[in-house]
C-alpha cells in the first residue's frame, strides 16, 4: 500500500529517513530525532530512529533495487519490501506475540516501519557468545506449527489458500534460494566461496551422483510444493532473541512452499553451533533442536485434530504420513542449509568466525558430511531421537 503522497522510489540516507519519520507522523510533533543505518544483512538498509526526549525509537527498513552484499551488478525486485510487510502482517494475526508490529509500509518508497527491537539480541549473534535462550526453540516451534498450519489447505478454504498464494509469489527472492541452496553448491560454479583445504572434499561432492539426485528431488519440492505460507529465510540471523522473548523478523523470502524447509533452516542453523561446542553447552543445543521438532510436532497435531478442515484428516495414518514427510524434508532442507553456508555464497559467523584456522577447517568439513548425511538418510531416519543419535555419535 502507497502512504505517501511521493509516489516514485529514492533510497533513503539517514537525513531523509528522520524526514519520511516527521511526514508519517511516527513521533511527536516536537520530538529530537537522530538516525543511523544498522543494516548488516545482505540485501537491505534498516534505519534506526530515535527520539531523543522520550528515547522512543522505530526502525525503517528499506528494500534497494539490488542486492547490497554484491552492489548494482544484482538487480532485485523492490517488491520484496511490501512482501515482507505482508508476510509479518499475515503470520503475525497467528503469533503476534512472536513478530514485530508493522506500523507502516510503501510499496513505492520500498519501506517497512517496524517496531525496534533493539532490547533484543540477533540470535546467531547470542549463540555464538554462548547465550541460552531458554524460550528460543518453544517460541519458534510454536512460530512454525501456528504459522504453517493456519496457511495452508488445513485450515483455508482452497480460494483463500490460492488467493494467498498468488499474493506471496516471490520468483526473484525464490530464485536466488534456488540457485544459492539448491544449484550452485552442488556444482562448479563462481558463486561459491570455501577454502582451498576443502576442495578436495568438494570435489568429491560435485562427483557424488547419489547426493545430486536427493538434491534435485529437494530442490523440486522447494519449486512446486505450495504448502504453507512460509517465512522463507528462517536461520538464526533472522530471529531476536532474549531471556524471555523471540521475535521472527526478515520474511522477505516469503512464498508457498513446502514447510520442511522453514523448519529444516531452523534445525540446519543449530546444526552449526551442534559441530562448534562440545559437552553441556553442546548438550543444550540438542536439546533446543529436540524441542522445536516436539513443539512443533505437537502443536501442529493438535490443531490439526481441532481446525483441520480437510475431510480426508480424520482418516487413520494422513497426519502421521504428513508429518512424516515433513521430517523427511526437514533433514533434507537442514542438509542443504549445511553445504550451502559452508561452500557457497553467504557463509555463517557460526563456522568465518572460528580460529584458529585449522579449527575452522576441521568444523567446515563436519559441516558438509553432516549436511551430506541428512540428505542422504532423510527416509531412514524417523525422528528426532535419529538425528540427536547422530550427532552424539560423531562425538563419542
Ligand atoms: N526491528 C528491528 N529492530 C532492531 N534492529 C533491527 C530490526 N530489524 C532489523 N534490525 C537490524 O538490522 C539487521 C538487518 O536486518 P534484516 O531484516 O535481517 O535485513 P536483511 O534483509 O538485509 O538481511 C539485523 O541483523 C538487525 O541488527
Ligand atoms: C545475496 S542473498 C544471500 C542470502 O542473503 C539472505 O540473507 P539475509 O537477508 O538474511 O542477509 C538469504 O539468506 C540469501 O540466501
Amino acid at each position: 500500500m502507497a502512504i505517501l503522497a511521493k509516489q516514485s522510489y529514492e533510497s533513503l540516507t539517514e537525513d531523509t529517513a528522520i524526514h519520511l519519520a516527521k511526514e508519517l507522523n511516527l513521533f511527536p510533533e516536537h520530538a529530537s530525532l537522530s538516525c543511523i543505518e544498522i543494516g548488516d544483512g545482505n540485501l537491505n538498509y534498516v534505519f534506526k530512529i530515535s527520539d531523543r526526549i522520550t528515547g522512543s525509537s522505530v526502525i525503517i527498513k528499506q528494500a534497494l533495487p539490488y542486492a547490497k552484499v554484491v552492489g548494482e551488478s544484482w538487480p532485485l525486485t523492490i517488491k520484496r519490501s511490501t512482501i515482507e510487510a505482508n508476510a509479518l502482517k499475515k503470520h503475525g494475526e497467528y503469533v503476534p506475540h512472536l513478530v514485530p508490529k508493522v506500523f507502516a509500509a510503501d510499496e513505492h518508497l520500498a519501506i517497512t516501519v517496524i517496531e525496534d527491537l533493539s532490547h533484543l539480541e540477533i540470535a546467531r549473534i547470542g549463540l555464538i557468545n554462548g547465550a541460552e535462550y531458554p524460550n528460543l526453540s518453544q517460541d519458534i516451534g510454536e512460530y512454525l506449527a501456528k504459522t504453517l498450519f493456519f496457511t495452508s489447505d488445513f485450515a483455508l478454504h482452497p480460494f483463500e489458500k490460492k488467493r494467498l498464494a498468488a499474493q506471496f509469489s516471490n520468483p526473484e527472492l525464490c530464485k536466488i534460494t534456488e540457485d544459492l541452496v539448491f544449484t550452485d553448491p552442488f556444482f562448479n560454479h563462481d558463486s561459491n566461496d570455501y577454502e582451498p583445504e576443502l576442495a578436495e572434499l568438494v570435489y568429491e561432492l560435485w562427483k557424488n551422483t547419489e547426493l545430486k539426485v536427493e538434491a534435485a528431488k529437494l530442490k523440486r519440492s522447494f519449486v512446486t510444493e505450495a504448502e504453507s505460507l512460509l517465512h522463507g529465510d528462517l536461520h538464526t540471523g533472522s530471529i531476536f532473541a532474549g531471556p524471555a522473548e523471540t521475535k521472527v523478523i526478515d520474511p522477505e523470502f516469503a512464498f508457498y512452499g513446502p514447510i520442511g524447509f522453514d523448519v529444516g533452516q531452523f534445525i540446519g542453523n543449530l546444526l552449526f553451533q551442534s559441530i562448534v561446542r562440545t559437552g553441556v553447552k553442546r548438550d543444550m543445543i540438542h536439546t533446543h533442536i529436540r524441542t522445536t521438532w516436539d513443539v512443533f510436532y505437537s502443536t501442529f497435531s493438535e490443531l490439526w485434530e481441532s481446525h483441520n478442515i480437510e475431510p480426508f484428516s480424520k482418516t487413520e495414518g494422513v497426519k502421521e504420513d504428513f508429518l512424516q514427510k515433513v521430517f523427511r524434508d526437514t533433514l533434507g532442507f537442514a542438509g542443504c542449509e549445511l553445504i550451502r553456508r559452508t561452500i557457497g555464497l553467504s557463509h555463517v559467523k557460526d563456522l568465518d568466525g572460528i580460529e584458529p584456522k585449522d579449527q575452522r577447517i576441521l568444523f567446515k568439513k563436519r559441516a558438509i558430511e553432516l549436511g551430506t548425511t541428512l540428505i542422504l538418510n532423510r527416509s531412514q531416519w524417523t525422528s528426532i531421537t535419529d538425528l540427536i543419535g547422530r550427532l552424539e555419535e560423531e562425538i563419542s
